[in-house]
């Protein structure tokens, strides 16, 4: 069996973060592992409080995946703390992992803030360059340029201003926009659109953590990137539409609707 990681924070209420991440291993039928960076109290409705993890616990949790269960990808999500993605992105380098997918998540869709601002620079300069592909949302590729995005020409410009300074894929998720959910991939500079109708749902909790594990679960199975983002983009839309509703506010996915 594949072996897939996840190296994220929790949601208790199982929607995002590391546990919306295993159960989209489990839906690939991948086995899945988890990392976690930070303890998040969160549901639904929103973040009510982050306790992150010391870099020595990060440290032993990373002893004990890779001396045991070598991961086939890993999946990068809330690393909140510079001090943790020094930490994270040392154990990478001494492992030598392979197939790594940053999700740079810096706010949820609540509004809380899952990124310091003092972390921006190490995100940037330390961690995402030891991945393959980075799959921000539109906020967070805003973070990344300096600069608003409104349309998908704006989209295009900004993935080649990212190219400037990283070299791996780019997966702009179009998801925050209103009529449309359409995903620009950079890979080797060619563009490709992955278009999707706007599906109305108003569950989207954990969108962006269920795609990037949907990526890192297809790349741990052989596919290459395209494909891998092609069949993540499919299962996403898939997970949309099978409409749970669950909670009092934007409430999780159905991570199983193609078991
Ligand atoms: N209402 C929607 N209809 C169809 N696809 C959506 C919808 N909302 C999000 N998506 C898709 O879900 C994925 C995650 O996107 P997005 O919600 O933008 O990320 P994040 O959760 O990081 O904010 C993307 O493939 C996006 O196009
Ligand atoms: C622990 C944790 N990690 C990431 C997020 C953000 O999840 P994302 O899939 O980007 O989108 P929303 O859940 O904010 O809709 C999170 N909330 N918690």
């Amino acid at each position: 069996m594949k072996t897939v990681l996840t190296i994220a924070g929790t949601d208790p209420t199982g929607g995002a973060g590391a546990q919306a991440d295993l159960k989209t291993f489990m839906a690939h039928k991948v086995y899945g592992m988890s990392i976690i960076t930070s303890l998040v109290a969160q549901n639904t409705l929103g973040v009510k409080d982050i306790m992150d993890v010391t870099p020595y616990f990060l440290e032993e949790q990373f002893q004990c995946v890779f001396e045991d269960i070598y991961p086939d990808a890993v999946k990068i999500g809330m690393v909140s703390q510079p001090e943790l993605i020094h930490k994270i992105v040392e154990q990478l380098k001494k492992y030598h992992a392979k197939n790594i997918v940053v999700d740079p998540v810096m706010v949820s869709t609540s509004g809380s803030r899952l990124l310091a601002d003092s972390a921006l620079e190490a995100l940037k300069s330390e961690l995402i360059p030891l991945s393959c592909i980075i799959t921000p949302n539109i906020p967070e590729t805003e973070v990344l340029v300096n600069h608003t995005i409104q349309s998908k020409e704006d989209m295009i410009q900004a993935a080649k201003e990212i190219q400037q300074w990283y070299q791996g894929a780019i997966l702009i998720k179009g998801g925050h926009f209103e009529k449309r959910a359409d995903d620009l991939l950079v890979i080797n500079n060619e563009v490709y659109w992955l278009e999707c109708e706007h599906i109305d749902n108003p569950n989207t909790h954990g969108t962006g953590c269920t795609l990037s594990s949907a990526i890192a679960s297809n790349l741990a199975l052989g596919y290459d990137l395209k494909t891998s983002v092609e069949k993540a983009k499919k299962y996403i839309t898939g997970a949309l539409k099978a409409n749970l509703n669950l909670g009092h506010g934007s409430g999780p996915l159905n991570h199983c609707w193609n078991l």
